[in-house]
C-alpha cells in the first residue's frame, strides 16, 4: 500500500518516511496495540532506531488523534522526553521511528532482573529524571495519562527518557480527539479537566476511572506514585489480577481481603521514610493534595541523588541486551504466563473462612508497609452486624460461584450486612460470577435453630437480581465507553429493562390517579350526604 507522508519536526534530521529504508533487525517488545522492532535506518548510514508499529485497528485513537498528537509531541523539546523521529503508516499500521534506547525499558529491566524492585538510590535517579520530564510536559498544559516503568526508557550511558505519547493529551487543546472535555469556566490549565478512560489500569488515578468527575495533571502524579511502587516491589499493586479485574475493582472500590494478600508478599523490605512520604503523597485520593511535579521535585527524597553513572554500574551492568531479555520473556509466556487473563483464582473455589471473603471498601496508601492497604466498611457498621450475628440471629450466605456474600435476616431491607455504602449491593455483584446460587447456613451464626426462613432468601435473591441487573447495564456502559460493541441481545434487554421501568411509572402514576379518584368520589358522597342531611 502506498505509503503517506506525516509529520516531521523541520528542526531535525529527517528521516525516511518509508519502511522500505528501515531494516527490521528484532523484535524488542510487544504492548497493547503495538509490536517494537531494532532496526537500521539503511539511509542513514544504518543508525540503530526503534520502530514502534501501532495497529490501528486495535489502537483506541482514530488516525487524526494519533497525527495531532504526534505533530503536538514533535514541538516539545526537553532532555528527559523521548521524540519520534517521524512516522508514517504501512497498511493498517503507524509506524513511529524513534530513538533507540538500548537498556529498554524499566518494566523490561525489573521483570527480567530485578524482580523484587531495585535500590532505593536507583529507584530515585529514575524517578528524578521522570519528574523533570512531567514538570516540563505540565508547564506546558500537557499530560501523559500513561506513566508506568514500561514508559520510562534508559539508554546505555543511564540517561533516562519518558516515552510513549499514545494516550497524552493536551489540556489547552480543547478537543484532542481523545476524548470529552468537562467544562470549565477558567482557562487555567490546573482547572481544565479531561472525561474520557485513558492509561493503564493499575497505574490510573481513582479519578480518572470515575472518569464523570473529571481528572487533570494530578492523575499523572498518581500513576507516579504507582510507578514508584512498581519500581520498588518489581510489580505495581493488584498486578496479580488481570487489568480488567482491578480495573472493575477499583470501580466499584471492592477488594476481597484473600486478593490482597496475595499482592502483599514482601513485608520485610525496608524503605527510607523519605521515600514512603513521597509515595504517600502522590497517592492521596484528593488529587488536589497531591503535589505538582515541580514541587516533588524539591522532595527530600532526591536531594542527594546520584547521576547516570550510577544506574549504568548498578543497573545496566551485566544485564542482557534488551533484544534477549524480550525473546526470554517470550519463552516464559510460552511455558506458562502468570499473567494470564483467564488464570484460575485457587481460591475463588475453596472454602475460604469468612474472614477472607470480607469486603474491603477501599484502599488507601499505607506509608509504614509501603503498599496499597485495604480499607473495611466503617466500624459501626461493623459492629452493627457483629451484634446483629450475636442476636440468636440466623445468617444467610448466599454463594454465587466462589463467592458468599453474607445475608443478615434482621437487615432493615434485606440488604447485606457487608455492603460498604447504602445500596451498595449493585457494587458488590461486581465480582459474582454468574452460575450456581447455593443457599447455606453459616455454621458460625445458626443460634436460631437452623430455620430456613424462605421469604428471608427469596427477598434478597430478589434484590440480589436487581442488583445483577443493574450491573449488567454497567458493564454494558462500559463496553460501549471503550468502544466494544453491545450485542443484540444485550441491547434488547436494556430495551426491555427500559420498557419495564416505564411500565412500573405507569402503574404508579394509574395507581396515584385511583387513589385521588377514590379520594375524591369519597369526598363528593361526604358532600352530597351533608347536603342531604
Ligand atoms: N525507543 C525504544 N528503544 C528501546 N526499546 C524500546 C523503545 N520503545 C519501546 N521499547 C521496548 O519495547 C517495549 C514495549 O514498548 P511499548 O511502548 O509498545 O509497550 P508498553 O509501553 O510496555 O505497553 P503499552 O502498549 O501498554 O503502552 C518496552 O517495554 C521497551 O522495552
Amino acid at each position: 500500500m502506498a505509503h503517506e507522508q506525516e509529520e516531521c519536526s523541520k528542526k531535525k534530521i529527517q528521516y525516511p518516511l518509508d519502511s522500505n529504508s528501515y531494516k527490521i533487525l528484532d523484535e524488542i517488545g510487544v504492548g497493547v496495540s503495538a509490536i517494537v522492532y531494532k532496526a537500521a535506518c539503511v539511509p542513514m548510514n544504518s543508525t540503530v532506531v526503534a520502530v514502534k508499529a501501532i495497529d490501528l485497528d486495535q489502537s483506541r485513537a482514530d488516525l487524526d488523534s494519533i497525527r495531532r498528537e504526534s505533530k503536538t509531541m514533535s514541538l516539545l523539546s526537553h532532555p528527559n522526553i523521548l521524540n519520534a523521529h517521524c512516522s508514517f503508516t504501512v497498511d493498517c499500521r503507524l509506524w513511529v521511528v524513534m530513538p533507540f534506547m538500548s537498556g529498554g525499558s524499566l518494566q523490561s529491566i525489573i521483570s527480567s532482573s530485578f524482580p523484587d524492585g531495585l535500590s532505593e538510590p536507583c529507584i530515585a535517579v529514575v524517578l528524578k529524571e521522570t519528574l523533570n520530564a512531567l514538570s516540563y510536559l505540565h508547564k506546558q498544559g500537557h499530560l501523559h495519562r500513561d506513566i508506568k516503568s514500561g514508559n520510562i526508557l534508559i539508554d546505555s550511558n543511564g540517561s533516562i527518557k519518558l516515552a510513549d505519547f499514545g494516550v497524552s493529551a493536551s489540556i489547552y487543546e480543547p478537543n484532542t480527539g481523545q476524548g470529552g472535555w468537562a467544562s470549565s469556566s477558567s482557562s487555567s490549565a490546573s482547572r481544565m479537566m479531561l472525561t474520557d478512560v485513558a492509561g493503564t489500569p493499575y497505574w490510573m488515578a481513582p479519578e480518572v476511572i470515575h472518569s464523570h468527575t473529571g481528572y487533570s495533571l494530578k492523575a499523572d502524579i498518581w500513576s507516579f506514585g504507582i510507578t514508584a511502587l512498581e519500581l520498588a516491589h518489581g510489580r505495581p499493586p493488584l498486578s496479580h489480577l488481570p487489568p480488567s479485574k482491578s480495573l472493575l475493582m477499583k470501580i466499584t472500590k471492592r477488594l476481597r481481603l484473600s486478593d490482597y494478600e496475595k499482592s502483599h508478599n514482601q513485608k520485610d523490605k525496608k524503605f527510607s521514610k523519605a521515600f514512603k512520604d513521597m509515595v504517600g503523597s502522590c497517592l492521596d485520593h484528593d488529587p488536589s493534595k497531591r503535589p505538582s511535579a515541580e514541587k516533588l521535585l524539591k522532595h527530600s527524597f532526591f536531594r542527594n541523588c546520584k547521576g547516570s553513572d550510577f544506574l549504568v554500574k548498578n543497573v545496566l551492568s551485566g544485564l542482557p541486551t534488551v533484544e534477549d531479555r524480550f525473546r526470554e520473556t517470550r519463552i516464559v509466556n510460552k511455558n506458562g504466563s502468570v499473567d494470564d487473563e483467564t488464570e484460575e483464582d485457587p481460591e475463588s473455589d475453596s472454602a475460604t473462612t469468612i474472614v477472607k471473603q470480607r469486603r474491603i471498601s477501599g484502599w488507601n496508601f499505607n506509608e509504614d508497609g509501603f503498599e496499597l492497604d485495604p480499607v473495611f466498611p466503617t466500624e459501626s457498621r461493623e459492629k452493627q452486624s457483629e451484634s446483629d450475628n450475636s442476636d440468636d440471629n440466623v445468617v444467610k450466605q448466599v454463594r454465587f460461584g466462589g463467592e458468599t456474600i453474607i445475608q443478615d435476616q434482621k437487615s432493615d431491607n434485606s440488604s447485606y450486612s457487608n455492603s460498604g455504602s447504602p445500596g451498595a449491593a449493585g457494587d458488590d455483584q461486581a465480582e459474582i460470577e454468574a452460575g450456581n446460587i447455593e443457599i447455606i447456613e453459616s455454621e458460625s451464626n445458626v443460634g436460631g435453630g437452623g430455620d430456613f426462613d424462605r421469604e428471608t432468601v427469596v427477598g434478597g435473591l430478589v434484590i440480589l437480581r436487581r442488583s445483577l441487573d443493574e450491573q449488567r447495564q454497567q458493564v454494558c456502559d462500559m463496553i460501549a465507553m471503550f468502544g466494544g460493541e453491545v450485542t443484540r441481545e444485550d441491547q434488547l434487554v436494556q430495551l426491555i429493562e427500559k420498557l419495564k421501568m416505564e411500565l412500573e411509572n405507569e402503574r404508579k402514576k394509574n395507581f396515584e390517579l385511583e387513589m385521588e379518584l377514590e379520594f375524591l368520589k369519597l369526598q363528593i358522597s361526604g358532600a352530597y350526604n351533608s347536603t342531604d342531611n
